[in-house]
């Protein structure tokens, strides 16, 4: 169980969280929605603290996160695997050592310089890389350089990448924002995926209402830095959604900053061959 309470953050005079209180249980897969500057991001980066909260906790299991110090903060930024929208890989590595740098965090005290990294992980390791790998249909590119493939292929292997940390939590800071509609709906399944088959908690910040809804458990909706609706997809009607953004549904999703739609099956039909 993840828990936030009362998580505040600052920025001068502009408080871009304001009082979140969250309660999120294991293996839930949470759509965080909100329209630019709602605050979705600094509440993510709270979580695993590259961003510290001004004031609040997060607690995981028992465990103060927000008091973590040292290797046990470090510790806990490998339970958390963060996706970002950039994918963040090492462009002219190939595939399989980016997504072997996900096994950096297990290792205290190592160092290697990019260039002699493959050498040092064990054949169980590359094992273990190969199958995610292979899991999200990327076996094939394996050694190719990551600046070759495409942008869901490369946020998929950030995802493979994440899946050598063991997280019991992922973090999406708008994985899909920078994808046509045809790789979001693949890097969606995939996380999806990830949150089924290995019950790893996901927090997922999305620009789409129709893609949280798509492939969320639950929304969270946030507007000014504070949540406006928590609840199930369903619950979130189109009612709903003007009365907390004073917008229509489709208002809030052709904001400009909304460049990833999910794929429905008529916007799919309508796509060119
Ligand atoms: N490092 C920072 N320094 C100053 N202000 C910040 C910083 N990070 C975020 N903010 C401000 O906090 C508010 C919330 O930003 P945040 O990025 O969390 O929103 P968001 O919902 O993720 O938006 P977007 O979808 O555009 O990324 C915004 O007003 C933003 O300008």
């Amino acid at each position: 169980m993840l828990q936030l309470e009362g998580l505040t953050r600052r920025f001068g005079a502009n408080t871009a969280v304001d009082g979140v209180s969250l309660s999120v249980p294991a293996g839930q897969m949470v759509g965080v929605i909100g329209r630019s500057g709602a605050g979705k991001s600094t509440l993510l980066r709270m979580v695993n603290r590259l961003t510290e909260p001004s004031s609040g906790r997060v607690i995981h299991d028992g465990t103060e996160v927000t008091a973590l110090r040292g290797q046990e903060l470090r510790d806990w930024r490998t339970d958390c695997a963060m996706i970002f929208q950039q994918f963040n890989l090492v462009q002219r590595l190939d595939v399989l050592t980016n997504v072997l740098v996900g096994r950096l965090n297990h290792r205290r005290g190592f160092g290697a310089t990019l260039g002699t990294l493959f050498k040092r992980f064990s054949a169980a390791e590359r094992a273990m890389a190969l199958s995610a790998l292979a899991r999200f249909d990327l076996a094939e590119q394996a050694l190719q350089r990551a600046d070759t493939l495409s942008g869901g292929q490369q946020q998929r292997v950030a995802i493979a990448r994440a899946l050598m940390q063991q997280p019991k939590l992922i973090l999406a800071d708008e994985p899909i924002a920078s994808l046509d509609p045809r790789n979001a709906q693949v890097v969606m399944e995939a996380l999806r995926d990830v949150n089924r088959r290995d019950g790893i908690t996901v927090l997922c910040n999305l620009h789409h209402l129709e893609t949280a809804r798509h492939y969320c458990d639950r929304i969270v909706a946030m507007q000014k830095g504070r949540v406006m609706f928590d609840g199930t997809p369903a619950a979130l009607t189109a009612a709903r959604i003007r009365d907390i953004y004073g917008v229509s549904e489709d208002e809030f999703d052709t904001a400009p900053e909304m460049t990833a739609p999910a794929l429905t099956p008529a916007r799919e039909a309508a796509l060119p061959a």
